[in-house]
């Protein structure tokens, strides 16, 4: 096996690489495309520990489910492709390229930053290559998930890991692994809120989180308590009684039990309790999707008004929301401490030196 490298040139500046990683969108909302993208999800064991042998999963996954699913969730990614204008494509792609431009210019120079997606493209391989290229001697990853879970965070981890066994210089490497209890993101998450009353009035807030299975919270998965944290923490910014929000998980997939309150018989069951007007948040989100644009706003926004709601509203993501933003810079600051963004490790006339005899070791 060849170690891959691009050329290496002494003496030019290092820079900070930033590699923002979200989950992954299909090519187009059609059954074609959907039946590539859901084999590269399903098939990742991170996200489907399956409890018997991994040939058995690949044969249900292949001759059942890649049968199925495909022209169900291509039909609903219909509904919200180029929702948000024309030619925008997937909403959590376009976002996404939203916050990657944005981040870029917030940034000072000394850093370069490049989109990823887990699954289907810009690949995390090319996002990296890229990352080099432009001189990248450290590089920080950030998942886009403010709450670690392995079946998300540590796939990110997987898939880095795995391009740099390709390669033969390794970069210095931070992985953010979470912030879901960070200032930045509560204080962004409570200004969303905020904003959105002003619009819509105060109401009972319900803060959805994706599911994950309950086996796997029993397994070690911090991922169900960091989603109650952040939901405390934003409740206690927002100064709400207990009484006025409640934490749900949304987007369950499979027969086994996920983590509950599953968020569609919660929004089923607020009406008989009382609660007529309900808001929805999906803290967990850093970009608006299928699971929020089409799951909870048209979805369980119809499952809550058909069991006796009166007033429904999303509050959307942060998306590329200015304090979003803030939030993320900040983040990749904190995690450069230390890192050399002026050298590539070399002193300055040892790299001239070197420029002038590549191949002398004498330095
Ligand atoms: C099968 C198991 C799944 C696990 C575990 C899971 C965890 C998980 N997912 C997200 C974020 C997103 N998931 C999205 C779509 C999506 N998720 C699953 C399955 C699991 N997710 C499927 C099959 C799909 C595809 C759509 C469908 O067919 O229903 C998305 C949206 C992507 C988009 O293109 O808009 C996001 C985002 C998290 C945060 C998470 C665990 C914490
Ligand atoms: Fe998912
Ligand atoms: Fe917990």
């Amino acid at each position: 096996m060849e170690f891959m490298n691009p050329r290496y040139e002494h003496g030019a500046p290092g820079k900070t690489g930033v590699l923002l990683v979200n989950l992954g969108t299909p090519e187009a909302p059609t059954k074609t495309a959907l039946k590539s993208y859901l084999r590269s999800f399903l098939s990742d064991p991170r996200v489907v520990e399956f409890k018997g042998p991994r040939w058995l999963w690949l044969l249900i996954l292949n001759a059942v489910i890649l049968n199925i699913r495909p022209k169900k969730s291509a039909e609903a990614y219909a509904g919200i492709w180029d929702e948000l204008g024309e030619n925008t494509g997937s909403p959590l792609l376009h976002i996404s390229q939203l916050q990657h431009q944005a981040l870029q210019h917030v940034l000072d120079d000394g850093y370069v930053v490049e989109l990823a997606m887990r699954y289907g493209e810009p690949s995390i391989d090319t996002g990296l290559d890229r990352l080099q290229q432009q001189g990248a001697r450290s590089v920080i990853i950030l998942p886009l998930y403010p709450q670690y879970s392995a079946t998300t965070s540590a796939s990110i981890f997987d898939a880095v890991s795995k391009v740099y066994q390709q390669r033969r210089w390794l970069p210095d490497i931070r992985f953010i692994s979470h912030y879901h209890d960070h200032d930045l993101y509560i204080v962004a998450l409570a200004k969303s809120v905020v904003e959105h009353q002003q619009h819509h009035g105060k109401q009972f807030l319900l803060m959805s989180f994706h599911g994950i299975p309950q086996r796997y919270l029993h397994n070690g998965d911090p991922y169900h308590c960091e989603c109650h944290k952040t939901g405390r923490l934003l409740a206690e910014r927002l100064g709400l009684r207990d009484d006025e929000y409640r934490v749900s998980f949304q987007s369950i997939f499979g027969r086994e039990p996920w983590l509950q309150p599953y968020t569609d018989a919660t929004l089923k069951s607020l009406p008989e309790k009382g609660i007529k007007a309900v808001q929805v948040i999906c803290p967990g989100f850093a970009a608006d999707c299928l699971e929020t644009l089409e799951e909870i706003a048209v979805e369980n926004r119809d499952y809550f008004m058909a069991a006796g709601g009166e007033s429904f509203s999303y509050i959307p993501a942060l998306n590329d929301r200015k304090e979003h933003i803030h939030l993320l810079s900040e983040l990749i600051k904190q995690h450069s401490r230390g890192l050399d963004k002026t050298e590539t490790g070399f002193q300055k006339d040892t790299a001239k030196r070197h420029k002038q005899h590549p191949f002398n070791r004498d330095n």
